[in-house]
């Protein structure tokens, strides 16, 4: 270890530079990991936290500057040889297989593990899992798992490498339920006390506040402010680092007009929806969608969210019951129900909806931008000029429309996802996790968009495991728990203690 004054580091990073074509991701960024401290690293979307990170982690080789490790300069490119460093990190995409089991997902990603006898390794992961209150079981396949269980799996996975010592988060509560999170919190508190060096990207000031020791804030790829726990943390001073010049605008919700059209406009009756491997996942629901209304959808992580919004978009059937939009049903898949004026921003836009090598412009006129023919071909001029006068593109601050989406950070993918769905003024939007990925600034600026989107007559139906976004943006409120669908309720009569009951235990006696 490197000793600076009294303190020794685990890694010391300087002058790191690194660019992309004519754009430079990170310039001259210094960073110290201590060990037994949680530096936190915060930024808006695309500020270069984690172009930073994947230096520290091998992916990217430095343009510049010098990575210390041990008192000597070390070259971390690829990740293998970061790892034999020391250095793990837990991606926002999950790294398994679904088809197998914990054991086996470890088994083949930990080096040697294959050839390790299974008794030893259950023990290990067992013992790991329940030092750091992990509760990962090594028999239950990946498949059924949430996204929070993945994520204790891959934590595993990276405290099995004996030689590891500094753990990079990329992110790791975007995916976690409120209650996940205090335990996530827990966990890195854990991981402190045995030493571990914690690097933690994220956007969520309050989780800054509540552990880090030490906080680094990009901007545009440059340090805007570094400071100490002791020193004093504040966010105030995090928020203005991180968004320069710009102003955090609260989010406002009008009362809306009593005499507003309210006819419903998407009906579900009696309808039971079954899960990818025939299991049934909710049974018996009502659900009757309002034009001009919000409807929120609150549950813990895997209570049918995912199938419930592929059935509103003709990607899954019900399995009984009727769904009806317009008072008509929908026969077809996906492209009748876009025809019938619903408009889908997926869980996972990353995975679901960007194409490798397709410009920003290029994913506009996938269910965004109407098609205008010109000739035997597609009018981008046309495309092009409504998206330069669209005040949705303008508000998110969207990318150059001739930028690869695949190069894009992942708030600024989330970001295209939303405008081009706002761009449509769809009758029917079904959004499901809207501010995930995204900086505080444009996760307000996307909050008051829907409401604008709502006042219009859009029909919003909104996923959020974000209980305070779903009491801020919702009309009604309803809860997915033990396969059912609870509810309707009004935000004005209910609040989120009541809300948070019912997601872990159904509706009280
Ligand atoms: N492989 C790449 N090719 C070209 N440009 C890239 C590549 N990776 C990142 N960039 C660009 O570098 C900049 C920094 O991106 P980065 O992913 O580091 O941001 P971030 O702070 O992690 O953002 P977010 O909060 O949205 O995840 C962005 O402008 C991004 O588009």
């Amino acid at each position: 270890m490197e000793s600076i004054g009294h303190v020794t580091c685990l890694l010391q990073a300087k002058g790191l530079t690194k660019r992309f074509g004519s754009l430079t991701a990170n310039q001259g960024i210094d960073l110290e990991v201590k060990p037994g401290t949680i530096h936190a690293v915060l930024g808006e979307n695309g500020a270069g936290k984690s172009t930073l990170m994947k230096m520290l982690y091998g992916v990217y080789e430095p343009d510049e500057g010098q990575i210390i490790m041990d008192g000597e300069p070390v070259t971390l490119h690829p990740p293998t040889k970061a790892r034999a460093k020391g250095i793990g990190m837990v991606f926002q995409d999950f790294r398994l297989i679904p088809a197998m089991t914990v054991l086996d997902n470890i088994a083949l990603a930990v080096e040697g593990g294959w050839r390790l006898r299974r008794k030893r390794l259950r023990q290990r992961i067992m013992g790991i899992s329940s030092k750091y209150g992990l509760s990962v079981d090594p028999d239950a396949y990946v498949w059924q798992m949430d996204l929070g269980q993945r994520q204790r799996l891959e934590i595993v996975k990276t405290l099995l490498v004996p030689s590891t010592k500094i753990i990079i988060f990329d992110e790791p509560t975007s995916v976690l339920v409120p209650q996940e999170v205090e335990a996530f919190l827990n966990m890195l508190n854990l991981l402190r006390q045995d030493r571990y060096g914690i690097l933690l990207i994220t956007h969520k000031i309050n989780e800054v506040l509540a552990v880090a020791d030490q906080v680094t804030v990009l901007r545009s790829g440059q340090i805007t402010y570094s400071a100490s726990r002791e020193q004093g943390l504040d966010s105030h001073t995090l928020i203005a680092a991180m968004m320069g010049d710009k102003s955090l605008k609260p989010v406002v919700k009008p009362v809306p007009d009593s005499d507003r059209d309210t006819s419903p406009v998407l009906q579900i009756e009696q309808g039971t929806i079954k899960g990818d491997h025939g299991e049934e996942v909710l049974n018996n629901i009502q659900l009757t969608l309002q034009k001009s209304e919000i409807i929120g959808v609150a549950g813990i992580s895997g209570s049918g969210q995912r199938e419930l919004s592929e059935v509103l978009y003709g990607l899954r059937k019900l399995s009984s019951g009727s769904l009806t939009v317009g008072g008509r049903a929908i026969i077809g898949g996906t492209r009748a129900f876009m025809e019938a004026g619903i408009s889908f921003v997926s869980e996972d836009p990353i995975k679901e909806s960007v194409i490798p090598g397709f410009t920003i412009l290029e994913h506009m006129v996938l269910d965004g931008i109407p098609l205008r023919e010109k000739g035997a071909g597609i009018d981008w001029r046309h495309i092009r000029s409504v998206l330069d006068d669209s005040g949705e593109a303008k508000a998110l601050a969207l990318a150059e429309p001739d930028r690869r989406a695949d190069q894009l950070s992942g708030g600024n993918v989330q970001r295209m996802v939303l405008s081009r769905a706002l761009i449509r003024k769809p009758d029917i939007l079904i959004i499901s996790y809207p501010s995930r990925g995204l900086d505080i600034g444009t996760t307000r600026t996307i909050q008051q968009n829907l409401i604008e989107l709502a006042k219009q007559g859009t029909a919003i139906l909104l996923f959020s495991e974000d209980l305070d976004e779903l009491f801020k943006l919702s009309d009604r409120l309803v809860v997915l728990s033990g396969k059912q669908m609870l509810g309707p309720y009004l935000p004005s009569e209910t609040d989120i203690s009541q809300i948070g009951y019912r997601m872990l235990k159904g509706e009280p006696a």
